[in-house]
Formats: C-alpha cells, sequence, structure tokens
C-alpha cells in the first residue's frame, strides 16, 4: 500500500534550478536526512513555524526544510508588477521565538507619482469625496486618494498639460469647484477661490486633515468577511472625514445671501490613501492559502511565514508621495496630519526618508465591537484571533 504521504511535503519536491531573486534557499539549514521524498516524515504547523522562528536573524530566509513548503505553492515574488524589486522577506525584520517584529521598508528616495484623474463621488452616506486615481514609478497598480474636503487639490492633477483643451481639463477632473452641464471653463468661475501654489485653497484652519493609509483588503471590504476589520476601519475613517469637512462653528462664515454656506466654511477635511497592498502586500491569493492555514491553526503571522512571505510586505513610500502631490506634505503643511492607525511602524513609514510628511497626532481605530461591548461591529472567533495577534506579535496599539 502506498505511504500516506504529508499534506506538506510535496509529492515530488521541485528544486528551483537558480535562486529566486531575493529568495535564497539556505543550503546551511540542510533538512533532515528523514525529510527527503522517499521518507516522508509528518512535519507539524508548529515544527514548521518553530522552525522558521528559531532561524538567526541575520539569515532573511525562514529555515524551511526545502522539501516541506512546495515551491508549487509559493510564487517567486509577491504581486504587483513591481519594478522595483524587493526581497521577499525585510532586512530590517528580525525573527525571535513566539514574536515577529519589523520595521517599516524606508525607501531612500519617494517614487514619483502623477494623479491622472478626479472624479466626485456623492456616496450611500450623502457625504461627497473626490476619488483621485495615482500612476507611478514604482509598480503598475492604481492606488487612490480618496479625498473629503473641496481645498486638498493635487499638484499633478492641475498642472496645465500641452496642448490640453478646458474640456481635456474638465474630463480629467483638473477643475475648480463644481462642474455642471454647459460648463465651459475648468477655470473660476464667479464666487470661486484661487488656488495657492501647494494647490490647496487657503482656507485657514486650525485643525490638521485626518489621513488613513489604507491596505486593499477584498474579503473585508467586499465579500463581507468576519476575519479582520479592514471594511470597518474603512467605513470608520470615511465618517471620520466626511464630519471633518463639514463646516464647524470656528470657521463658518455667514451664508452669503442666506444661500448655502460656502466653501471657505469647510473643516480641515481628509484623505484616505487607498494602497493596492492585498493580504499586507502578499495578494490575495497567497491571502486566501494563509486563511486555509489559519483554519488549521496558524496565526496571520505564522501562515505568512509558512507561506515563505514576511510578516508584512508593505511599504509606505508610495503613501507618503500621494500626500505631498495632496499640499499635505511638511512643505506646504508643516503642522502636519492626524493619522488614524493602531499600527506604529507605518507612523514613522509614512513620514518618509526625508520627512517629507509630518505625523502631528496618531487618532487610534478601537474596533466597533470593543467601543459597544459587542453590541455593534463584527464579531466572530476569528476576528478576534486576528486583533490579538496583531497586538501581540506586530506591535498594534489598539487603543
Ligand atoms: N496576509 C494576511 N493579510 C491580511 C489578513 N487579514 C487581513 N489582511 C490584510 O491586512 C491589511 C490590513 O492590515 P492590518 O494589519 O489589518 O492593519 P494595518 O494597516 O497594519 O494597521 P491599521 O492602520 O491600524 O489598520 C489588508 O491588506 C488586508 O487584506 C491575513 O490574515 N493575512
Amino acid at each position: 500500500m502506498a505511504e500516506k504521504s504529508s499534506p506538506f511535503i510535496a509529492p515530488q519536491p521541485i528544486r528551483p534550478s537558480a535562486p529566486i531573486e531575493g529568495f535564497a534557499l539556505d543550503s546551511t539549514n540542510t533538512p533532515p536526512s528523514s525529510t527527503t521524498s522517499d521518507s516522508h516524515q509528518t512535519f507539524s504547523h508548529r515544527d514548521i513555524l518553530r522552525r522558521a522562528l528559531n532561524n538567526d536573524a541575520s539569515n532573511i530566509t525562514p529555515a524551511l526544510p526545502e522539501s516541506i513548503i512546495s515551491p508549487a505553492i509559493t510564487p517567486p515574488s509577491t504581486p504587483g508588477g513591481t519594478v522595483v524589486s524587493q526581497p521577499r522577506v525585510h532586512p530590517n525584520e528580525t525573527t525571535q521565538t513566539g514574536t515577529h517584529t519589523k520595521g517599516p521598508k524606508l525607501l531612500e528616495k519617494l517614487p514619483n507619482v502623477e494623479c491622472i484623474v478626479r472624479a466626485r463621488i456623492p456616496t450611500t452616506t450623502g457625504a461627497e469625496m473626490f476619488l483621485h486615481l495615482y500612476q507611478n514609478d514604482s509598480d503598475n497598480k492604481e492606488h487612490l486618494a480618496i479625498v473629503f474636503g473641496n481645498h486638498i487639490r493635487s499638484r499633478s492633477l492641475d498642472r496645465v498639460q500641452e496642448g490640453e483643451t478646458e474640456m481635456d481639463r474638465m474630463i480629467r477632473g483638473a477643475y475648480v469647484g463644481r462642474l455642471h452641464p454647459g460648463r465651459v471653463s475648468s477655470r473660476l468661475e464667479d464666487g470661486e477661490e484661487v488656488p495657492n501654489e501647494a494647490g490647496a485653497l487657503q482656507k485657514g484652519h486650525t485643525e490638521s486633515p485626518l489621513v488613513r493609509i489604507h491596505s486593499e483588503c477584498y474579503t473585508g471590504e467586499t465579500a463581507w468577511s468576519a476575519r479582520c476589520d479592514c471594511g470597518e476601519q474603512l467605513d470608520e475613517a470615511a465618517r471620520l472625514m466626511s464630519m471633518a469637512s463639514e463646516p464647524t462653528s470656528s470657521s463658518t462664515e455667514p451664508p452669503v445671501d442666506g444661500g448655502a454656506v460656502s466653501d471657505a466654511a469647510d473643516g480641515p477635511g481628509g484623505v484616505i490613501i487607498y494602497l493596492r497592498q492585498e493580504g499586507r502586500g502578499i495578494g490575495l491569493g497567497e491571502k486566501l492559502k494563509a486563511y486555509n492555514l489559519q483554519d488549521l491553526g496558524s496565526d496571520t503571522v505564522e501562515a505568512n511565514l509558512i507561506l515563505r512571505h514576511p510578516a508584512d510586505a508593505r511599504s509606505y513610500g508610495l503613501a507618503t508621495a500621494m500626500l505631498v502631490d495632496l499640499g499635505l506634505g511638511a512643505d506646504a503643511s508643516p503642522e502636519g496630519i492626524r493619522l488614524l492607525t493602531n499600527n506604529p511602524d507605518k507612523i514613522r513609514a509614512v513620514e518618509g526618508p526625508n520627512r517629507e510628511v509630518r505625523v502631528k497626532d496618531r487618532v487610534a481605530m478601537i474596533p466597533i465591537a470593543w467601543r459597544t461591548g459587542g453590541q455593534k461591529g463584527i464579531r466572530s472567533a476569528e476576528i478576534e484571533g486576528y486583533l490579538q495577534t496583531k497586538i501581540g506579535k506586530m506591535g498594534h496599539m489598539i487603543r
């Protein structure tokens, strides 16, 4: 009778003929002789993980026996069409038994970004926002800025392009004020304000704008998943920012001719930088594999490591560059931003290599279920484990 193989052993381990870029197999960590393909020793999740976590910090590859994880389930790089290749595990990352900490990926230079188009989106809550779509020279993804408040403007979008017509400008969203049928100019109409040099309209706000750097999560934002709080965080950030872009009592100007309050009365507003780094940068397919590993007993960090990904494969240079483009960098907004996050890594990373952005305050994102004693918000066994892992292993400050 054929011997039953371990689910973790590839039937025919395939060894890459050439090392995969940024991901060398550790030849010093020779697998035990009993792990050859014709001697199928069973390894539990914990065995695999213990080996990964006990590995010396200077060796950036978790020391998994080669035959245990099939190359068939470990694509050579995290997805995204990255132009600049990055190692699978960041060199800053250190591993210790029981914990897995990492520093943010700090880039030496910010990528170049350009806002290609912007459009007004009335939302189901009644609030309005402007969706900005960006291109960049670091990957080929469509990263987004969701802008609450009329005064936050993109420099690259507003820049005049050679040969463009007024209609071209309006179609790509480089207009001031509101579009309406019959409008012929992208520029000022009667009663509208002049953008300042940074692109932002002068308002004299007393409070700093709210900013959230949000990583894409198809499962949590679209597919109703109760494994994480990503969808809830996105909704909550939008709610807070739409409040922050409403007229405030301190800045409200008297309505002109008894009409609507003018734009000048808007609050400081906010921006959600929506980065297409699904699954903390490993992509949806790999995240779904990680979910299966979690159902088999691993936590979120362990599952990533078993799949030979870093615990967190993200970087935030694009977010910094987009904030600078939106006039929220230290050059145009020296008072700084208020960052909605529980992740301490993000704070330093978003500030950029030369402190291009200043984070004035961190605003915590407490899960709604925790705030309401379970009356509202997401409730599941999975999310409790997910949040505990973020606090215990990733240093998140959920308070
Ligand atoms: N690899 C992996 N990614 C996950 C998992 N659950 C959620 N994610 C992804 O995690 C990202 C969100 O990261 P989080 O760690 O929840 O939060 P954060 O962005 O680091 O910190 P906050 O700013 O406090 O929200 C999204 O891209 C999700 O798709 C999981 O189990 N495994």
